[in-house]
């Protein structure tokens, strides 16, 4: 009889990691397999964006392990990309100067299977990107990461000042990335449009993961949790 033993797309146990020798993020122990969404919540400056960066291996670890598609937390960004890393960093990851269509064949996938997951971007890519609603800049951007067919995808508050309608849609298609095999570790603010595709969330405070549960759990406990880990102060 032979076993399978799959490994998770991210497997950190202990991570400790932060800026100038000081910690920002507290032995975190997180697991995010194939096909699985994990959303992290918490309050402006409880951690999140430092916890996608140091699985990114932007940031190395100071204590602790962070296994990321079998590449140990010291392999760099690129190696990562090309093991089939996608990272939507904070803000626009678009090329403003550039058109539409540049912005997509700079991607690791095809410029057509890009368009293919936003097919209402289609008559807007001749022009410059900086001309682009934050929703059409955020579908570029999506897209192009979706396009590579990534087997895991950071994505750091893709919603940020986005309208509802244009949130769910960006949401719905990170669902439908995770459903085809990605691995998705998902930073946002607004919690019920993130519990309503994640499978399960870590909330931190303080750097440290202040409670985890599946999306079921955490979604029965949403205002509190909003109330006491987001709202506030980290
Ligand atoms: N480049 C940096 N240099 C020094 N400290 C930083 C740096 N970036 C973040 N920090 C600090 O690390 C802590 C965690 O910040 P982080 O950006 O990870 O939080 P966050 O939860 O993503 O916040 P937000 O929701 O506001 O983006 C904060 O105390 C922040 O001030």
């Amino acid at each position: 009889m032979s076993t399978t033993i799959v490994t998770p797309a991210v497997h950190a146990r202990g991570l400790t990691a932060g800026y100038g020798g000081t910690p920002a993020i507290h032995e975190l122990d997180l697991e995010v397999s194939s096909g699985e969404i994990a959303v992290l919540l918490g309050a402006n400056g409880s951690g999140k964006t430092t916890t996608l960066l140091a699985l990114a291996g932007e940031l190395r670890p100071m204590a602790g392990t962070a296994d990321v598609l079998g590449c140990s937390a010291r392999t760099r960004l690129d190696r990562r990309a090309r093991s089939g890393l996608g990272f939507l960093t904070e803000g626009r990851c678009v090329f403003m100067e550039l058109t539409g269509w540049e912005n997509l064949k700079l991607g690791r996938g095809s410029a057509a299977d890009a368009v293919a997951h936003f097919p209402e971007l289609e008559p807007h890519l001749h022009k410059k990107a900086g001309l682009l609603s934050g929703g059409q800049q955020q579908m570029l951007a999506l897209g192009r990461i979706l396009a590579a067919e990534p087997r895991l995808i950071l994505a750091d508050e893709l919603s940020l000042g986005l309208a509802p309608l244009i949130v769910q849609r960006l949401l719905t298609a990170l669902r439908g990335a995770a459903d085809r095999g990605a691995a998705v570790v998902l930073v946002e603010q607004h919690i019920r449009h993130a519990l309503a595709v994640a499978d399960k969330g870590y909330v931190l405070r303080r750097g440290r993961i202040a409670l985890t549960g599946t999306a079921e759990e955490l979604n029965a406990d949403a205002d509190a949790i909003a109330r006491h880990y987001i709202s506030g102060e980290s």
